[in-house]
C-alpha cells in the first residue's frame, strides 16, 4: 500500500478544495481517537498529530495516498478526514465553538462526503451531543456508522453487551449502518473490518 500523506488543513468551508474523490470523515467527541484510530488505519504514527488533552485537531485535515498531483485526471482513490472533536476541549470558547460549525457545516453539506465514522469511546458510549451528531447527519441522509474506541481499555466479556445495547440505539435512526465495529488503535483490533468498510464505503456500495 502506497503511505498516506497530509494534504490540506481547513479551517474554514470555504477552505474546502473542489469536490472530488470520495471523503470519508471521522467524527466524535474530543479526545475519542480519531486521529489515532486514522494512524493506526493507514499504519503510519503521527501522521495525524494525537494529544492526551482534548482540542488537539482544530481543522478538516485531509489525508490520501501519496503519489496524486492533485490534477483533475489524477484523483485519489479517496481522503481521509481527520476532523475536531466536539464537546469538551481545552480551548476558548469561540474556537471550540468555531470548531464545532465548521464540522457540522462539512457534514451536511458536502456531495462527496461517503461515509462518516462517528466514533464513540468504548467506556462511555452514546453521549447527548454524539445523538445530536447522529440526528444531523440523518437528516441529512449522510450514511454513518458508529466505530467504538479504546476497546482494550475495557473488559473483553462486556463487548458483545456494549455493541448489542448500541445497536439499539441506533434502530430507528435512518442512515445509520445497521452494525457496530469496535476497535482499539492501541491493540490492533477491528482495524481490518473498518478497512474493508471504508473500502466498500469509497466505492459507493
Ligand atoms: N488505550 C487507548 N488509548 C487510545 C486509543 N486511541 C486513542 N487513544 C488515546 O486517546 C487520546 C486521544 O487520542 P486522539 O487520537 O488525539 O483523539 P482525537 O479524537 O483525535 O482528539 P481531538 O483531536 O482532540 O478531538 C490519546 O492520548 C491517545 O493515545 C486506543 O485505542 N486505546
Ligand atoms: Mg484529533
Amino acid at each position: 500500500m502506497r503511505p498516506w500523506v497530509f494534504i490540506r488543513g481547513v479551517p474554514a468551508m470555504k477552505f474546502l478544495p473542489p469536490e472530488g474523490p470520495p471523503e470519508i470523515a471521522f467524527a466524535g467527541r474530543s479526545n475519542v481517537g480519531k486521529s489515532s484510530l486514522i494512524n493506526a488505519l493507514v499504519g503510519k504514527k503521527g501522521l495525524a498529530r494525537t494529544s492526551n488533552t482534548p482540542g488537539r485537531t482544530q481543522e478538516l485535515n485531509y489525508f490520501v495516498p501519496d503519489g496524486y498531483s492533485g490534477g483533475e485526471d489524477d484523483l485519489p482513490p479517496m481522503a481521509l478526514i481527520d476532523m475536531p472533536g466536539y464537546g469538551y476541549a481545552s480551548a476558548p470558547k469561540d474556537k471550540v465553538d468555531a470548531w464545532t460549525k465548521l464540522v457540522f457545516d462539512y457534514l451536511k453539506g458536502r456531495v462527496t462526503l461517503k461515509r462518516v465514522y462517528v466514533l464513540i469511546d468504548a467506556r462511555h458510549g452514546i453521549k447527548a451531543n454524539d445523538e445530536e451528531v447522529l440526528s444531523l447527519l440523518d437528516k441529512a441522509a449522510v450514511s454513518y456508522q458508529i466505530v467504538l474506541t479504546k476497546t482494550d481499555k475495557i473488559k473483553e466479556a462486556g463487548l458483545p453487551r456494549l455493541i448489542a445495547n448500541t445497536l439499539e440505539r441506533i434502530r430507528k435512526r435512518p442512515a445509520a449502518y445497521p452494525a457496530v465495529l469496535a476497535t482499539s488503535s492501541e491493540k490492533g483490533g477491528g482495524l481490518d473490518e473498518l478497512r474493508a468498510a471504508i473500502a466498500q464505503a469509497a466505492n459507493g456500495l
